[in-house]
C-alpha cells in the first residue's frame, strides 16, 4: 500500500468534519476490540474502519458520477443516496489508497447495507459502525450488550434497528439489508439447533 497508517489517517480525516472523524476513530477502536474478541484480523479491521466513511462527505453529484463512470453498483443508484458512499469508498480505497485486500474492500463496500454471506470481517466492521462509543440511538446499549457474546445476534439487532427506523418513516429499504438480516437470523437458528 502506498500510504502508511499515519498518512492514511491524515488523508482520510481531512475529507470529513471533525465530528465524523471522531466517529471513525470510534469505529477503529471498536473494530479492533471486536476483531480480537471474535477472531478476525485486527489490522484488516482497523484498515477497513479507517476508510469506511472516506466518501461520506463527498458531494452527491460526485458520488453519482463515480458510480456511473466506473460502473459501480447500478442497482444501488435506484436506492437511497446515503448508501452510495460505501460502494464509492471501496473503489477509492483500492484506486486512490492502494488497498488490494478484497476482504478489506468488501468490508468497506458492505459496511452500511450488509450482504448475504457476510464474512467475519464484514460483520466486525459493520457492527463496530453501529455500536462505537459515540453512537446514541434507541437500542444501541442492547446491541453493545449482545456484542459481548454474539457477533451475529448483535449485528442482527443492528439491522433490525435500521429496518425498523426506515419502516417507521415509510422510507424505501435497500433489500440487501433485509436479506443480510435474514441470513444472520438463519445462522443464529442453525447455531442454536
Ligand atoms: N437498507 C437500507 N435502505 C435504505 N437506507 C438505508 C439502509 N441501510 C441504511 N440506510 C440509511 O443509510 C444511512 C447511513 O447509514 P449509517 O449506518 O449511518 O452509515 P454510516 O455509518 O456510513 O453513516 C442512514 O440514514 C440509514 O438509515
Amino acid at each position: 500500500m502506498a500510504y502508511n497508517r499515519d498518512e492514511l489517517i491524515a488523508a482520510v480525516s481531512s475529507q470529513m468534519p471533525a465530528k465524523r472523524w471522531e466517529h471513525t476513530r470510534g469505529v477503529m477502536e471498536t473494530a479492533v476490540i471486536l476483531a480480537d474478541r471474535y477472531g478476525a484480523d485486527p489490522v484488516k479491521a482497523e484498515l477497513a474502519a479507517i476508510l469506511h466513511d472516506v466518501a461520506k462527505y463527498w458531494p452527491i453529484q460526485k458520488l453519482h458520477q463515480m458510480m456511473v463512470e466506473h460502473a459501480l453498483s447500478e442497482e444501488l443508484l435506484h436506492y437511497d443516496k446515503r448508501l452510495w458512499h460505501a460502494e464509492v469508498g471501496a473503489f477509492v480505497a483500492e484506486l486512490e489508497y492502494g488497498v488490494t485486500d478484497v476482504e478489506v474492500l468488501d468490508a468497506i463496500r458492505y459496511h452500511t447495507s450488509g450482504r448475504v454471506g457476510m464474512t467475519l470481517l464484514d460483520k466486525v466492521v459493520c457492527l463496530a459502525d453501529y455500536m462505537e462509543p459515540g453512537r446514541d440511538f434507541p437500542g444501541v446499549n442492547n446491541i453493545r450488550e449482545l456484542a459481548n457474546h454474539s457477533l451475529e445476534g448483535a449485528l442482527a439487532a443492528g439491522f433490525d434497528s435500521t429496518i425498523g427506523f426506515l419502516l417507521s418513516r415509510r422510507q424505501i429499504i435497500f433489500p440487501l439489508t433485509v436479506l443480510a438480516r435474514n441470513d444472520l437470523i438463519k445462522q443464529l437458528e442453525e447455531a442454536n439447533s
